[in-house]
């Protein structure tokens, strides 16, 4: 299970409005893959892009040898299959039940049996911790409950790749806590290849194997968990340590006075690198490393104190 999807050279604008050029990363199959920004850089529209719903002005991307991208509808209707998205907002039909909602993929694109749909169907429910509130209206739930019922209907098709648009949005750092830790859980149970978009620092940092930056209408970074999180190249260090200081300013870019009026001012130095989330069961997962093993491969020393157990990181969101 998961498959590995390979990105080269994809460049999308809307009319002349580059949103993006020249992306080019390989999300390994199996492994839990970030994608971080600021606001507007195009994470959703790369999400979009690469599960083909949107098309690119240029690039390709490759998944068991069918180019998307450029692929005919019919190839794409196949290799959509592959996948499964939970978006925002979970983006359940608010006039079903969460079983119907759970069951919609499963009536739509299979000739299983109602008695078939059940099993699958409450099977995702324990999944994400959702047994019990099968006949409940998406309305009538708390937002955190929500996406969780989206993912279960994500899992119904028992997705190669799984995209999640920003799992964090509208949670609370608890609620969060416990999505992240079922991130985890389920890539090591179902062995998908995960992208999550996010904003969530603390996510970014604990949660995924690659971790990757889009910045100023480019990748700016895209590699192991470990190489971005010591990496002292501004725009990264600033933004996965949630600093004002660097070149990232309030809208995009700071220009040359906000910037000259920093000179002086040092960088904090690096906080410790956390330990990544361990699946709760012990069970292993394909993307798991030893912790300091890219450091240790690649000659880097990692900033003091880093995996420690109770090395932690007060950043919030941003
Ligand atoms: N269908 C569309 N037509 C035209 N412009 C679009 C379309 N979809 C997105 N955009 C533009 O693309 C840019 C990137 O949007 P996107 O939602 O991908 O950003 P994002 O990084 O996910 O932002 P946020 O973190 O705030 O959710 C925005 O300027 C947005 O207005």
């Amino acid at each position: 299970m998961g498959v590995e999807v390979k990105v080269e050279g994809l460049t999308k604008k809307f009319g002349s409005q580059v949103i993006w050029s020249d992306v080019s990363l390989t999300l390994p199959a199996g492994e839990i893959s970030v994608m971080l920004g600021p606001s507007g850089t195009g994470k959703s529209v790369f999400l979009k892009t690469v599960i083909g719903l949107l098309k690119p002005n240029a690039g390709h991307v490759w998944i068991e040898g069918t180019d998307i991208a450029n692929c005919s509808e019919k190839d794409l209707y196949e290799i959509r299959k592959l996948f499964g998205v939970l978006f925002q907002d979970g983006a359940m039909f608010g006039s079903m039940d969460l079983y119907d909602n759970v069951a919609f993929p499963l009536r739509e694109h299979t000739k299983k049996s109602e008695s078939e749909i059940r099993q699958v169907v409450m099977d995702k429910m324990e999944l994400v911790g959702l047994t019990g509130s099968e006949n409940k209206l998406p309305g009538e739930i708390s937002g955190g409950m929500r996406k969780r019922a989206g993912l279960a209907r994500a899992l119904v098709l028992d997705p190669e790749i799984l995209l999640i648009d920003e799992p964090d949005s509208g949670l609370d750092p608890v609620r969060t806590a416990y999505i992240n830790q079922l991130f985890i859980d389920l890539n090591a149970q179902i062995d998908a290849t995960f992208l999550i978009v996010t904003h969530d620092i603390n996510t970014a940092r604990t949660v995924p194997d690659n971790i990757g930056l889009l910045y100023h209408k480019h990748l700016a970074m895209f590699g192991p968990r470990e190489m971005l999180l010591s990496s002292t190249e501004p725009v990264v260090a600033q933004f996965l340590n949630a600093q004002r200081v660097g070149p990232i300013g309030m809208s995009e870019e700071k220009d040359a006075d906000e910037l000259a009026s920093e000179s002086g001012i040092e960088m904090p130095p690096l906080p410790p690198i956390p330990a990544q989330l361990d699946p709760s069961d012990g069970r292993p997962r394909r993307g798991q490393r030893e912790p300091g093993k890219w450091c240790r491969d690649n000659n880097v020393t990692p900033p003091r104190g880093s995996f420690d157990a109770h090395a932690s990181f007060a950043g919030a969101s941003v």
